[in-house]
């Protein structure tokens, strides 16, 4: 198994006493997969993702990737999040040669490896742009790229499409999905929103509410994942049945909050 997330639990100590946000947690994600994890909000998904880029520890378990236990973040595990967090007084090729600078590689290198992925993702003609002057999926498409710029062995995306509207949505699911085939790189996503996990997965992980706990594992088989697929039979059941376990998992921890 290529990330091994083993019995992990994250409690965090609150003004109001211990809060248990993640619980036993045992996830185990092969090489080259594409995995969302969905539940309802404050189910712990940014905050197992953050255990898993190393950005914060579990209170017990242990997270493992090609077998290395995670200690702390590492560029082999490149991040995106929601709003972007591109620097604005640089460059789209600044942006996506960031990281490669922080890593002391020159600046030669630096150009090249920046330029190979602003190509991968469609934008070699933005490169001297600000990120002002881009659109939303634009913009997403640099975090992407300084993600991939530094090669790592996983993508982690939280949330990544969340800000953007619908058709702009629609045509990043299709773009990452391309990409994803392309570079054959380990994706794990979170997100709630139900066709976006449908159409990106190939396996889905159903959080429960509050404490986070995996209620579900759906192993999701579509032929082609061509925008037309949203339409057919295959696709819509498999939306409606993640839609009864969300709504079932969610309303009880709504009951369970209230006890
Ligand atoms: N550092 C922290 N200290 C205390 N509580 C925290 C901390 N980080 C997260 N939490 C709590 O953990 C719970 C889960 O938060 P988290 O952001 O992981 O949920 P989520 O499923 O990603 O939610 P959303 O979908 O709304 O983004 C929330 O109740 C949140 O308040």
């Amino acid at each position: 198994m290529f990330v091994q997330i083993d019995n992990i639990s994250k409690q965090f100590q609150t003004q109001s006493g211990n809060l248990t946000v993640l619980k036993n947690i045992n996830i185990n994600i092969d090489r080259g997969e594409f995995v969302c994890i969905v539940g309802a909000s404050g189910s712990g998904k940014s905050t197992l993702l953050r255990q898993i880029a190393g950005l914060d520890t579990p209170s017990s378990g242990e997270i493992r990737i090609a077998g290395v236990p995670v200690k702390g973040p590492s560029p082999d595990r490149g991040m995106v999040f929601q709003n972007y967090t591109l620097y604005p007084w640089l460059s789209v090729q600044e942006n996506t040669e960031f990281g490669l600078k922080l890593q002391g590689v020159s600046k030669r290198e630096r150009r090249e490896r920046a330029s190979y992925y602003l190509n991968v993702v469609g934008l070699s003609d933005f490169a001297r742009c600000l990120p002002n002057e881009l659109s939303g999926g634009m913009k997403q498409r640099v975090a992407i790229a300084r993600a991939l710029v530094c090669e790592p062995q996983i993508l982690l995306m939280d949330e990544p499409f969340g800000a953007l509207d619908i058709h702009t949505k629609e045509s990043m699911h299709e773009f990452i999905i391309d990409l994803w085939q392309r570079t054959k790189i380990t994706i794990l996503s979170i997100t709630h929103d139900v066709e976006e996990a449908v159409f990106l997965s190939n396996r889905i992980f159903v959080l429960s509410s509050r404490p986070g706990t995996v209620k579900k594992e759906m192993t999701i088989n579509l032929a082609e994942r061509g925008a037309n697929i949203k339409r057919h039979t295959i696709f819509q059941d498999y939306r409606d049945e993640l839609m009864v376990l969300l709504r079932q998992y969610g309303a009880e921890g709504l009951v369970a909050a209230k006890v």
